[in-house]
């Protein structure tokens, strides 16, 4: 059974199309990095999963149920932006508050240790800075064990050790079942972490697949090294070579497929120091869409 079943779900909100005619099916276990720029539709289509918005048309199934039902919210749990509404409430409390709406939900010192947050378990939410909001907020989403998790851009403010501790816990909620999509503009975590890119573009679903096959369509490398020789000449006249750049002894040309590339000047390889090659970054390839180029 599909986890996530979308049939052309479009979502209008008066003249603007914030989603457009998107379908799709998301299987259990997938961890989907959700991207595009603002206002491209993201946060909208997680709405929709979670029920508070209703598409105008089209359909979404939700292991084979409607959004927004009661079974459901048993089992999705859910990041969305500046969800804290409630403030004056110390982290223990609402953690202790969560924890009882589960059937069988993880323990609070688990939750305080995942989030760590065990020093700030006596403040109020309103004294506690944006990070540690951030890691709250997830601790609440994945307090009830859930099969499903939607995280709105969750790192937003986490400092960078914090940052490695979630995105390690959130691939070994992965490797453990869980189903997970995650909204970012922090683009290397998602290169790092999703093993399936959805690209949205003014509402529309543009691009559905893994970073490699991402890459491989923009079929461009880049192949870095430092060398005393004279290259220029030849790079003018290579069909392979794409653009390249020299500063001193250091070029950096963009190949279409490195592999031709490195066979065409196997003789002078073992002079290059430090060569490197690389995949173009999904950086790159999202600011080079956004360009237009
Ligand atoms: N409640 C609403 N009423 C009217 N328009 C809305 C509403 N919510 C979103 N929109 C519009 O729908 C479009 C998509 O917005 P959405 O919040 O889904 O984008 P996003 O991809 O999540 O952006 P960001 O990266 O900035 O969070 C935008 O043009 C936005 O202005």
């Amino acid at each position: 059974m599909a986890v996530i079943e979308l049939q052309h779900v479009t979502k209008k909100y008066a003249a603007v199309v914030a989603n457009k005619d998107i379908s799709l099916t998301i299987q259990a276990s997938e961890l989907v990095g959700l991207i595009g720029e603002n206002g491209a539709g993201k946060s909208t289509l997680i709405k929709q999963l979670l029920g508070l918005e209703q598409v105008t048309s089209g359909q979404i199934n939700i292991f084979d149920t409607r959004p927004g039902t009661a079974k459901l919210r048993q089992i999705v749990g859910v990041m969305q932006q500046n969800d804290l509404v409630m403030r004056n409430v110390k982290v223990n409390d609402i953690l202790q508050w969560a924890h009882a709406l589960y059937q069988q939900p993880l323990a609070l010192k688990e939750v305080l240790r995942i989030t760590n947050l065990g020093a700030q378990k006596n403040q109020y939410i309103n004294e506690l800075s944006g990070g540690q909001q951030r890691r709250l907020s997830f601790g609440l989403a994945i307090i009830g064990r859930p099969q499903l998790l939607l995280l709105d851009e969750p790192t937003v403010g986490m400092d960078v050790l914090n940052r490695k501790h979630f995105w390690d816990y959130v691939r070994q909620l992965q490797q453990t079942g869980t189903t997970i999509i995650v909204t970012s503009h922090y683009l290397d975590e998602i290169a790092d972490t999703a093993n399936r890119l959805l690209i949205l573009k003014r509402g529309q679903l543009t691009f559905d697949g893994t970073l490699i096959e991402l890459q491989q369509q923009i079929n461009k490398t880049v192949v870095d090294f430092e060398s005393e020789q004279k290259l220029g000449a030849a790079f003018n006249t290579d069909q392979n070579i794409l653009n390249w750049s020299q500063l001193g002894n250091h070029y950096k040309v963009e190949v279409t497929n490195s592999d031709t590339w490195l066979q065409m000047y196997y003789e002078q390889i073992p002079t290059f120091k430090g060569l490197q090659i690389k995949a173009t970054s999904l950086t790159e390839i999202m600011t080079n869409m956004l360009e237009g180029k």
